[in-house]
């Protein structure tokens, strides 16, 4: 996000209380276009913040504004340029996928052929064909969330925010979505807010991800950051790993041994330093060498290691 563009959203001290629970707590945030993830274990604060960005919640203090819309005062604007997917199930059961569809598209506004056609484009995008004319009762959990996604593209958003997309769906049902949620993204150019607790997954999707925790910001930045200070080098000599471990943490690597394996920390600004320190030191001790890889920093070590708390998924 350029300092000048507006953001796709941006929060400022956002507090949410309940009478029981804080959701969300002095949460000050911002994201620019593209597909930003919203991570965080069950009862995080993702819904709410949700809610409170379609101007359908009011926040308890603090603000909140949606391309540069306030969502105090222009939740109606809010909601006609932004696309809704909710994380429970509303879809009634009675009728059809292209019947709720283009009704949801009239809602929008859309006059009715310009909403029929709309919505055949929209669900075929989705990938509901011929199914898409039969009761929606009967539909797979896949499917459901299909229309659901495509009665929040119906009326073209530029921005849409997806509430765990993939509750529900088992692993390739869960491949499918996320390589849709990505052509949103990319190909129909619409900016998207996702949120999951899976967070392996939205490593593969998102351009920037925003961690929270009991409402608070743990984390908020771009992709390749979360991983690319996490990045090691895995070691394996068939012996002398303690005098190599040794002799790394002396010239200032940082060291993990575990059993024959040796995990070096790679130096984020000077990657090369940290390759050749590994280098010299197995050569001048005369190690034989098993095994050097690369190993990319998961998502998920970023989060475990910023919450040491509750197991996420
Ligand atoms: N209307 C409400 N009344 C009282 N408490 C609420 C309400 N809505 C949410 N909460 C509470 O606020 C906290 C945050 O809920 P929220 O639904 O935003 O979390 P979440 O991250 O979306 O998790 P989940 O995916 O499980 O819904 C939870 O403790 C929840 O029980």
């Amino acid at each position: 996000m350029t300092a000048s563009a507006t953001p796709c959203f941006a929060t400022e001290g956002l507090t949410k209380r309940f009478p029981r629970v804080t959701a969300l707590d002095h949460l000050t945030v911002a994201a620019g276009t593209g597909v930003t993830g919203l991570v965080g274990a069950n009862g995080a604060g993702k819904s709410t913040l949700i809610k409170i960005l379609l101007g359908l919640v009011p926040p308890t203090s603090g603000s909140a504004s949606v391309l540069g819309l306030d969502t105090a005062t222009q939740g109606l604007e809010i909601r006609r340029t932004v696309g809704y997917m909710p994380e429970h199930d509303c879809l009634p059961p009675d009728i059809s996928a292209t019947e709720f569809v283009v009704h949801m598209a009239q809602m929008s506004g859309l006059p009715r052929t310009a909403a029929r056609e709309r919505a055949a484009d929209t669900l075929r995008h989705v990938g509901l064909d011929e199914e898409r004319y039969r009761p929606m009762g009967g539909y797979s959990t896949g499917m459901r969330q299909r229309v659901k996604l495509a009665q929040a593209l119906v009326h073209d958003p530029r921005l849409v925010f997806l509430d765990e997309p993939t509750n529900g769906l088992d692993p390739q049902g869960r491949d499918d979505m996320l390589a849709l949620i990505r052509r949103v993204g990319t190909e129909f150019g619409i900016s998207v807010l996702v949120t999951s607790h899976l967070l392996g997954e939205l490593e593969r999707v998102c351009d920037h991800v925003i961690v929270i925790d009991g409402g608070r910001l743990l984390r908020s930045s771009a992709i390749r950051e979360f991983t690319r200070a996490e990045q090691t080098i895995a070691v394996e000599v068939e012996e002398g790993q303690r005098q190599l471990a040794d002799r790394l943490t002396g010239g200032g690597e940082t060291v993990a041994v575990q059993g024959r394996l040796l995990t070096v920390q790679v130096s984020p600004d000077d990657p090369g330093r940290t390759y050749d320190a590994v280098r010299d030191a197995v050569s001048d001790l005369g190690l034989s060498l098993l095994r050097l890889e690369q190993r990319r920093g998961r998502i998920e070590d970023v989060f475990k290691e910023s919450t040491a708390k509750e197991p996420v998924a």
